[in-house]
């Protein structure tokens, strides 16, 4: 029935959207824009519609024949949302009403208040709950049906039966252990049907203020975060679809791993970034040494790049000769400095206050000049105050003939440059010279980790960037202001972009086949720039496409995952993007790997907020099994013995091997090691994933035996479809070899760790990645080392074969 009803909806929306494309308008611009505000509504609602396929209805609850569901708290109560009073609710991943029967829910969306007690009522707080159902569907069918009961005495009851879900506090737990222990695609999926109570807490928290969520790896940070980007939009939907929802991940293929959660929560205006990707037109490709990330992400780098700018509103080492109109002017020391003065006292970016610059410089030299000439020949027969009205008269046209002399306004140019971020940055880079001069009191070691030979191809080349340098141009567009060249080059690239969309429109309509031949076709009558230009009145793009062109954007909210790893230049990028504070922090300081990342929370937030942010925690492990757990909490014992590991869900039966080989046979230990663990996990559908984890040294030598192997999906040294144009790797292969690092916030079913040694001793926070390594399997994990273990992984020892 709720699948009739899905179908019905989408081809209502799909006969509205072809009619109101098809219509012609009267063709003024408010008829075009309010039809092209209509078709964008309309696509939506069909993408939203399709979203939803898999698992619409995935839960049911009884409600106790006397209560009404009443909207949630306040603090998340969407007043359009009535108290629910029918006995049997059904809950899904978006609302349907039945129109013909006075607009009766039939499906209630998941983000409603009157859900919440899906994933928060328990036997001893039933909330009004008698019994909570778990259905699972595969396409339009239902594979499996699991009960709980919320009540204490039918509970007592169940739990004398080993009935186990009953005592476990845990929500749906067959339905939980099914998602659990199903393979891995290599995409995160959503956890709408089984989110558990602790992690609905967040979700739902309030939206106001800065609110950091804790927990160790596994506990669903990731996925916390997605869900309460899709509640967010649906509880506060006016006030956030405007300005949009902006999710920062650690790095591309982090990025691409999550891409598929929000679209299947019908969720599509939310933007998937990287710090580095928010500098529009660039997507830095070039990798860097650990050392330089961290030297370019440091807080000192403000102070270096403010400075870099300030040397650039130079003073002339002599005096500069210039003929205008015929006269010898000469521009010194002295009104270089005044007009710099006043320049800077603007406190205005660069490049706006080199008008104030170029101004004052003009209006000394004018005066100069006035003073000169009425010195040579003052005019007797004028009085005093005639004369200074004549003066002033002169001074206006001497300054306007200034103004439109080339050579003047070359000169004044080279002493205060209009200049680009990039600029900025490889003049920067490529002079040692200006480098030591912004950077007093560096190490000459310090100085030779911004260092670079040869200047950018192009100015924003993706392959001479780096991330870290990114996030400095970002800085340097804030100390520089806007100049509008970039933007023009954007409106151009847009306009292209617009032309080549209004093409494949006219070409669909073209492709239409009942046209009556009486009649005009749209591509009769108009062309692909005369739709485009049409289009251009509207702004068609959505929050999301909009903010991601424009480095000044603001955003409702801001959800930074595996936000450790954020280095103190990256958070000052961060907070512009959100003047209002509303942000969810996620992460799990144990993990950080970035030299320059996060030691504590306070540390970060204090210079934004001071101490007004919240905490919530995560305390249960879902991703790996308790006997992979139980290593890592040894580790994470030595980074902070403070810290409390998370309790895994469940065991996997398999416990972890290690084995010891010698250097010479490490390579073909690990491609054995590999084999046995992908023909474990990987099923004949494909799915099930396996990670070689290995030091950065060890990577490229591993890569090119297992492929020689035929382990990866790439022959030797074809690594051509490895990573796309944004530098995300390809995820949907089953063997994948990689850095820690490059691993961080994914999953896979089983893990080989290669010489875990080699990772520790990799870096400083060597102990923070192998933790990271250590957590990344659902089912298995394999060592395979040379020499004896890291002293931490003592509890492998017994584990080891020889
Ligand atoms: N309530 C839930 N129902 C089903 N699966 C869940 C639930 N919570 C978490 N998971 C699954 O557990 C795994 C780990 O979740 P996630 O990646 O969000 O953890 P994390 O805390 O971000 O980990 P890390 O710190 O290692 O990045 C994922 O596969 C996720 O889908």
């Amino acid at each position: 029935m709720l699948y009739e009803r899905l179908d019905a909806r989408r081809k209502e929306t799909a006969e509205l959207l072809a009619r109101v494309l098809r219509n012609e308008t009267t063709g003024t611009p408010q008829a075009v824009s309010e039809r092209d505000a209509a078709a964008a509504m309309y696509s939506e609602q069909l993408a939203t519609l399709s979203a939803v396929e898999e698992g619409l209805c995935f839960g049911r609850l009884d409600v106790e024949p006397d209560a009404v569901l009443e909207p949630g708290s306040k603090d998340s109560a969407d007043p359009e949302t009535p108290g629910f009073d029918q006995e049997v609710a059904y809950i899904g991943r978006l609302g349907l009403l039945d129109e013909d029967h006075d607009y009766e829910p039939l499906l209630i969306d998941w983000r409603a208040p009157v859900a919440r007690p899906y994933y928060t009522a328990t036997a001893a707080n039933p909330d009004g709950i008698r019994r909570r159902r778990h259905l699972r569907t595969r396409s339009r069918r239902v594979r499996a049906v699991d009960d709980e009961i919320l009540d204490l005495a039918e509970a007592a009851a169940a739990a004398a039966n080993h009935d186990s879900s009953q005592r476990s506090g845990l929500t749906g737990e067959a339905t939980l252990l099914a998602a659990l222990t199903s393979g891995r695609t290599g995409r995160m999926g959503d956890i709408v049907a089984t989110i558990q109570a602790e992690q609905d807490r967040i979700i739902r928290s309030g939206v106001n203020g800065v609110l950091v969520v804790e927990g160790g790896p596994g506990t669903g940070k990731t996925a916390v975060a997605l869900h309460r980007a899709a509640y967010l939009l649906y509880t506060h939907r006016r006030q956030l679809a405007k300005r949009g929802v902006l999710v920062v991940g650690p790095n591309p293929t982090f990025l691409r791993y999550i891409e598929q959660v929000l679209p299947s929560l019908g969720e599509t205006s939310v933007l998937l970034s990287t710090v580095g990707e928010l500098f529009p037109g660039l997507a830095a490709q070039r990798s860097e040494s650990p050392a330089a990330a961290a030297r370019k992400g440091s807080s000192d780098m403000a102070k270096v790049l403010s400075t870099a700018v300030r040397d650039r509103q130079e003073l002339p080492r002599r005096t500069v000769p210039l003929i205008v109109d015929g006269e010898t002017v000469e521009i010194d020391r002295d009104l270089v400095a005044q007009a710099r003065t006043r320049a800077r006292r603007t406190r205005r970016p660069h490049n706006d206050a080199k008008r104030t610059f170029v101004r004052e410089a003009i209006d000394m030299l004018a005066r100069r000049e006035r003073d000169r000439l009425s010195r040579e020949g003052s005019h007797p027969e004028v009085s005093e105050g005639d004369q200074r009205l004549l003066d002033r008269g002169d001074l206006a046209d001497i300054r306007a003939s200034m103004r439109e002399n080339d050579d003047l306004l070359a000169a004044l140019d080279e002493l205060w440059p209009t200049l680009t971020p990039a600029q900025l940055l490889a003049d920067l880079y490529t002079d040692p010279k200006r480098i030591t001069a912004a950077t007093r009191g560096w190490s000459e070691d310090a100085r030779a980790l911004l260092r670079r030979d040869a200047p950018p191809a192009s100015p924003l080349d993706p392959h001479w960037w780096t991330p870290a340098d990114a996030v400095l141009l970002d800085e340097a567009a804030e100390l520089l202001g806007e100049d509008d060249t970039a933007e023009r080059e954007r409106a151009e690239r847009k306009r292209e972009a617009d032309e080549a969309y209004a093409a494949g429109v006219l070409e669909i309509l073209a492709m239409e086949e009942d046209w009556d031949p009486e009649v005009l076709r749209p591509t009769d009558v108009v062309d692909a720039s005369v739709l485009a230009d049409r289009s251009r009145e509207v702004n068609y793009a959505s929050a999301a496409e909009r903010a991601a062109e424009d480095r000044t954007w603001t955003f409702g909210h801001v959800i930074v995952d595996e936000a450790q790893e954020l280095s103190p230049m990256a958070w000052r990028v961060l907070m512009r993007r959100c003047p209002s504070r509303s942000m969810t922090l996620v992460g799990d300081v144990a993990q950080t790997g970035a030299r320059d990342g996060a030691g504590s929370w306070h540390e970060v937030l204090s210079p934004y907020v001071a101490a007004r942010w919240r905490r919530e925690a995560l305390t249960v492990n879902y991703r790996t099994p308790a006997e992979i757990a139980e290593i890592a909490a040894d580790v994470l014992a030595v980074i902070d013995p403070s810290q409390r590991p998370p309790e895994s869900v469940r065991e996997s039966g398999v416990p972890p091997r290690a084995a010891a080989v010698a250097e010479s046979g490490l390579e073909a230990r690990v491609a054995t090691t590999t084999r046995a663990a992908a023909d474990d996990v990987v099923d004949a559908e494909g799915n099930g994933r396996v990670a070689v984890l290995a030091p950065a040294a060890r990577v490229a030598r591993l890569r090119e035996r297992l492929a020689a192997d035929h382990l990866l999906a790439d022959g030797p040294g074809d690594d051509r479809d490895a990573v796309d144009e944004r530098g995300a790797a390809d995820l949907e292969v089953a063997v994948v070899v990689s850095t820690v690092g490059e691993a961080k916030g994914l999953e896979f079913d089983a893990v080989v760790l290669v010489d875990p040694a080699g990772i520790v001793e990799e870096s400083p926070r060597g102990l923070n990645d192998l933790y990271v390594a250590l957590t990344r399997a659902t089912r298995s994990l394999d060592v395979v080392h040379t020499g004896s273990l890291p002293a931490v992984l003592e509890r492998l020892e017994d584990a080891t074969e020889g």
